[in-house]
């Protein structure tokens, strides 16, 4: 008999198997779903597969026992056999195809090539001049060049206006002299920076005739092509250890009167001519385009990572057999329980909204680089701006406490570095900090909610955006009964009614007196609210729209089970906004609570399957707990006895220290 779950192998945990073998839907078809199409699922397939066969690119031993110089080896090791590979594994033309590979074989704890890929290319594809691709793109395609993008600084990350690094023109040699003012100015955080990149795209602020233009990208070449030795003029190092990409190398990058040529300023959409005379870019905001992009692609990235550990969770939920329900003679999955599929099932629906979600940001995101860099059209710059700004704040938040909860909901054993669920959340946390701290993010967004606000005030609605078109709707008493419309509706209402009064509080603090950053500051956490809210209603109205267009009937009533309960579930989290005024009544809280423990119900069956799904190999993965065969107790067994600390049953530290403690206690 074919099995729909196509995860099903002879030999494995037969608790796992009898869970697979109730899937309702084939996990090959809910995985083209998940990856957008049937070509880039079966790819993923057989990259990981291939990759299986080739054992230099295994982790030559489990990763938590390696320390950090270790780990920055193994992963340039692998880098290299991975280059010698590279084109009999994939296309590599095919983005999806790459990512896939190097989280496959490279893991999630970081390598020198980490930043080329996501912002060093990307920031010249979107800066760089057709002269200055001539010269660089290609190189940079090619690895014979690795570059990283240096923006941060030790005193200044999120106010770009006060970035301390220089660039000065020169007209007399048209060079920019680059320069590190104070320990400040030192670049500090970028990733690969330290020791592995020997270009970078430098963010510095612009300086003519004394004269400062703000933040600019440049490139710079930081170390020598043959000895790889910094070039005079330039301070680069590591920061040292992390909470987690401990296998990257983040640096810091001082300057000291460092000279490059003109054209070096990355000048597709703003330039200095030899004189001097600065030429505009057509939007202020344009050179923030590779962090756009970072932000358009996160949240498919962090439900990826959401994903890891809840297959991790939910498999080991599956296999984990602790106390009783009806039957005292025999003990449940702890999978049966129903507070395990509140922790654990509402965060699968996440996970597949983000990635669904994340998805239509990206093609967002090439739309708008499509439209700047053929006609200069930067008009959709705002609106993406401010929807990324919200949801890599919502989503990086959210996957935090889901991953978060997925490793309690894994008792003991979640703690240990065998199931890997706290090095997946030391990665995915990063996301609430790098790409724009989530308060300042959300504040980013909140301004564009304002600002929709006072359209609708001046009787302007008209001028609103689709994505906000919301905040002028009248208000209708909603019967929840009808439908994801309905949720909609009711969500509407909710976040609209905080827009409002997020904005009438602000706007009032300025009538009595407030300057407009006083008064900004007075009603900030109101103002985030409103953003997370606008932000959730988003990702409820894409997850509704990718449901409505799945055609594969089995896996199209598996994915309406899981979008219910995200459904209840948000509704539920927000309902004190909507009980504050009346609008909701305690009848309608009761229905949602009931759905929600129907749909926890109806999702049970599945959850295997749903996790299974995303189709993470074990390599992948990188969990003793949660491997497809489900032999947690013998494969954790074995990763223990493989601790170095095992190696001897008597290490020194015994016989020098605890020892002679002991012997001279006895005396
Ligand atoms: C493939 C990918 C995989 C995923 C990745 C995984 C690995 C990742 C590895 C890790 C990688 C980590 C890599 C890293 O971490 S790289 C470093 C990332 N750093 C940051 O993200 C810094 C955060 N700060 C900022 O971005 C800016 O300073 C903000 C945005 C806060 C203010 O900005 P600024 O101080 O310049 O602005 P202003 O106050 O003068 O004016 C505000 C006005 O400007 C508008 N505005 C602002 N910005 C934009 C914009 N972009 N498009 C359109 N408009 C924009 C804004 O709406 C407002 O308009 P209005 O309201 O006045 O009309
Ligand atoms: C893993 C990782 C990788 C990174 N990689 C790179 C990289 O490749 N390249 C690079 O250039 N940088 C990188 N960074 C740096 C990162 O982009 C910055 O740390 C980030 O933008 C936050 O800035 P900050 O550190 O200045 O935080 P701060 O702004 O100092 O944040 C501290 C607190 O101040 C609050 N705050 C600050 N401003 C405001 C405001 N206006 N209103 C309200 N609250 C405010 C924040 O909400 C936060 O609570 C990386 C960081 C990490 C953690």
């Amino acid at each position: 008999m074919a099995f729909l779950n196509k995860e099903i192998r002879d030999g494995d945990n037969q608790d796992l198997t009898e869970e697979r073998r109730t899937a309702t839907f084939d996990t090959d078809k809910m995985a083209e779903v998940i990856y957008g199409s049937e070509k880039l699922a079966r790819r993923r397939r057989e990259i990981s597969h291939a990759v299986s066969r080739i054992p230099e690119l295994a982790d030559s031993r489990p990763l938590p026992f390696l320390d950090r110089f270790e780990k920055v080896t193994e992963g340039t090791r692998k880098l290299s056999v991975l280059d010698r590979h590279l084109a009999e594994l994939i296309d590599v033309n095919d983005n999806g195809e790459a990512l896939h590979l190097y989280h496959e074989v490279m893991g999630m704890e970081g390598h020198p090539l980490a930043l080329h890929e996501v912002m060093f290319v990307p920031a010249l594809i979107g800066q760089a001049s057709d002269e200055q691709y001539e010269k660089w793109l290609g190189r940079a395609k090619r690895r014979e060049i690795i570059g990283c993008y240096a923006q941060t600084e030790l005193g200044h990350g999120s106010n770009l206006r006060k970035l301390e690094t220089t660039a000065t023109y020169t007209p007399s040699t048209q060079e920019f002299i680059l320069h590190t003012p104070t320990i400040t100015a030192l670049k500090w955080w970028p990733g690969a920076l330290g020791k592995s990149s020997n270009y970078a795209v430098v963010v510095a602020d612009l300086i003519i005739k004394d004269k400062s233009y703000g933040p600019h990208p440049f490139i710079v070449q930081l170390r020598d092509e043959k000895t790889h030795q910094p070039l005079p003029g330039i301070t680069v190092g590591d920061i040292g250890p992390k909470m987690a990409f401990n296998g990257g190398d983040n640096g810091y990058l001082g300057f000291d009167n460092f000279r490059i040529p003109r054209e070096n300023l990355l000048n597709r959409h703003s330039r200095v001519e030899a004189d001097g005379t600065y030429v505009r870019p057509p939007h202020a905001k344009i050179g923030h385009s590779a962090m756009i992009r970072v932000r358009s692609h996160m949240a498919t990235g962090q439900g990826w990572l959401l994903g890891h550990a809840l297959t991790i969770a939910i498999r080991y939920s599956a296999v984990r057999i602790q106390g009783f329900l009806e039957d005292k003679s025999h003990e449940v999955k702890v999978l049966d329980y129903q507070t395990q599929q509140h922790r654990l099932f509402p965060a699968i629906a996440r996970a597949y909204a983000f990635i669904f979600c994340g998805f239509e940001t990206i093609r967002l995101y090439d739309q708008l680089i499509l439209d700047m860099n053929s006609n200069g059209n930067t008009s959709g710059m705002a609106d993406l701006h401010a929807l990324t700004s919200g949801l890599k704040s919502v989503v990086t938040h959210f996957v935090g406490q889901g991953i978060e909860q997925a490793r309690m909901a894994c008792g003991g054993h979640g703690y240990s570095m065998a199931s890997y669920i706290s090095e997946i959340y030391g990665v995915a946390i990063g996301g609430c900090t790098y790409e724009g701290e989530n308060m300042v993010m959300l504040l980013q967004l909140a301004r564009y909610l304002v600002k929709s606000v006072e359209l609708v005030k001046s009787g302007k609605a008209n001028q609103l955006g689709p994505m906000v078109a919301y905040l002028a709707v009248a208000d209708h008493k909603v019967n929840l009964a009808t439908g994801p419309d309905s949720y909609v509706k009711m969500f509407q209402y909710i976040s609209k009614r905080q827009s409002w009064k997020a904005t009438e509080k602000f706007l009032k603090f300025m009538e009595n007196g407030d300057s407009r950053d006083v008064a900004w500051n007075k009603t900030a956490v109101e103002l985030t609210r409103a953003s997370r809210l606008h932000t959730r209603l988003y990702i409820m109205e894409t997850f509704i729209r990718r449901v409505e267009s799945v055609t594969d009937i089995p896996v199209k009533s598996a994915l309406t089970d899981l979008l219910n309960l995200h459904l209840n579930y948000e509704l539920l989290d927000v309902a004190s906004y909507a009980l504050e005024d009346g609008f909701m009544s305690s009848n309608q809280m009761d229905f949602i609570k009931n759905q929600l423990y129907s749909s926890l119900e109806k999702i049970r069956p599945n959850a295997v399957s749903l996790v299974d799904s995303f189709q993470f190999s074990d390599m992948q993965l990188r969990s003793v707990l949660g491997r497809r065969d489900g032999h947690v107790y013998q494969n954790l067994f074995d990763w223990a006895k493989s601790s170095p600390l095992n190696k001897t049953d008597v290490l020194p530290s015994v016989t020098q220290y605890l020892k002679p403690m002991m012997e001279k206690a006895k005396l």
